[in-house]
């Protein structure tokens, strides 16, 4: 695809100016679409940016093609792209941001420190899954380790080869304000809308449940663009329940903006989309082991899906679909189960509360608890499932 202009968007007028941060250096370690993308934005917006390989020998063959033949080819890497592997450490780096899978993401955070990480240097994580094996957002095992003020994530609608030519809808995330906005003015001089959020965990789950909704749509859609409309609407609202029980709680707005409904409905109508691919992959009857290779990159929501039922179940989120979904990827539940559970699931009505004397609400009563509880068994047992924790 031939470079066009790029627009030239204009830096949002903020009552706080925080130093530019062009000419400092940016370390992006993975070149896979999304990594090269993000580097070669990088570097376009003015920091002086390395793309890390994972090998010599991978690193050897980018910079020798000055673009990523395997990953994204026919994007040519600005002159100024630096090239190098794991290897070379991450001494001098003022922004190191993560282009790995989330199932190879725990390793690298491990590495960091060994790496060289410099104690100032800021984190970004690029994934939009959750980390093995407890499936936690990787923002959260990176403040972990180096404390919220250091960290933070992209999220939005970002096809790599679409976001490099035409732009994207990207948003940059952190609770430290400085952070967020740095990394939205370096987009945007790159020529990408960016918006700036503090809700780094909300836009993670956003786009961890815009990857299950993209698979179960996937899944679904010979049987019905309904059915397919409401796998998708399912499983936004049970991971929304999940995200407002988040520390601080996830905003709405990571999930119903360009994080959340924005890059569903990206990746929902992607000629390319691998997530979505993967569910018709699945739809098709094809065994979940073999789909990685069919795909031939990252397939997030294989891997994210059953984590993120994991993680509701203990949270004791009332998530059928989630679950019934990471049932069908490991094969525990057949097809017309699938469908017969998204057919047929209820979200749970409001909650119309009683008002106790001091205005706040008062518990339901045991009649109500018992009737939510005897249609969440009902519907469990009608998708072949376990019946949900109890206690809520
Ligand atoms: N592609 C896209 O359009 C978008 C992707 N994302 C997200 O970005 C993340 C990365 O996806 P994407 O780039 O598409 O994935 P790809 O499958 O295209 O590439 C993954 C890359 O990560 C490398 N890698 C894996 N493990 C390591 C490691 N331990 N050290 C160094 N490199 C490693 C792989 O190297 P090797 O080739 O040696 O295996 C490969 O280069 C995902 O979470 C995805 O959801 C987000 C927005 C858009
Ligand atoms: O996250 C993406 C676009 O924003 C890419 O989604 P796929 O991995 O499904 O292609």
């Amino acid at each position: 695809m031939p470079e066009r202009p790029r627009p030239q968007l204009p830096t949002p007028l903020r009552g706080v100016n925080f130093p530019t941060p062009f000419g400092r250096r940016a370390v992006v370690v993975g070149a896979g679409s999304f990594g090269t993308a993000v580097a070669v934005l990088l570097a376009r917006g003015g920091l002086r940016t390395t793309l890390q390989a994972r090998t010599p020998e991978q690193a050897e063959r980018l910079d020798a093609d000055r673009e990523n033949a395997v990953y994204l080819p026919g994007v040519r890497f600005p002159d100024a792209l630096r090239i190098g592997h794991v290897g070379d450490g991450l001494a001098r780096a003022d922004y190191v941001l993560l282009g790995v899978p989330s199932r190879g993401l725990h390793e690298v955070i491990d590495g960091l420190t060994a790496a060289g990480l410099p104690p100032k240097a800021k984190l970004v994580s690029l994934a939009k899954g959750l980390v093995p094996p407890d499936g936690i957002a990787p923002t959260v095992m990176l403040r972990q380790s180096f404390g919220a003020g250091r960290v933070g994530c992209i999220g939005g609608p970002a096809h790599a080869r679409e976001m490099v030519h035409e732009g994207a809808g990207l948003v940059a995330a952190s609770e430290d304000e400085e952070l967020a906005h740095a990394l939205a003015q370096v987009f945007i001089r790159a020529g990408v809308v960016c918006e700036e959020s503090n809700d780094p965990v909300g836009v993670e789950l956003a786009g961890a449940a815009k990857n299950a909704a993209a698979l179960a749509a996937g899944a679904t859609e010979r049987q019905g663009l309904n059915a397919a409309g409401a796998a998708a609407g399912h499983i936004f609202a049970e991971v929304w329940r999940f995200a407002a029980m988040q520390s601080p709680p996830a905003q709405p707005e990571s999930m119903i903006g360009l994080a959340g409904t924005g890059d569903l409905v990206a990746t929902a109508l992607a000629p390319q989309s691998r997530n979505r691919r993967a569910g018709e992959l699945l739809g098709e009857g094809v065994p979940t082991e073999e789909i990685p290779a069919r795909i031939g990159q990252a397939v997030e929501a294989l891997e994210s899906v059953p984590l993120l039922a994991a993680a509701l179940e203990r949270a004791g989120v009332d998530a059928p679909v989630t679950r019934g979904l990471a049932a069908l990827i490991a094969g525990e539940l057949p097809l017309e189960g699938w469908i017969g559970l998204v057919r047929t699931t209820v979200p749970p009505p409001a909650r119309f509360r009683r008002l106790g004397a001091d205005g706040r609400p008062l518990r339901d009563r045991w009649w109500t608890r018992l009737a939510r509880r005897r249609r969440e068994w009902h519907a469990a047992r009608r998708a072949g499932l376990p019946a949900p924790p109890p206690g809520r």
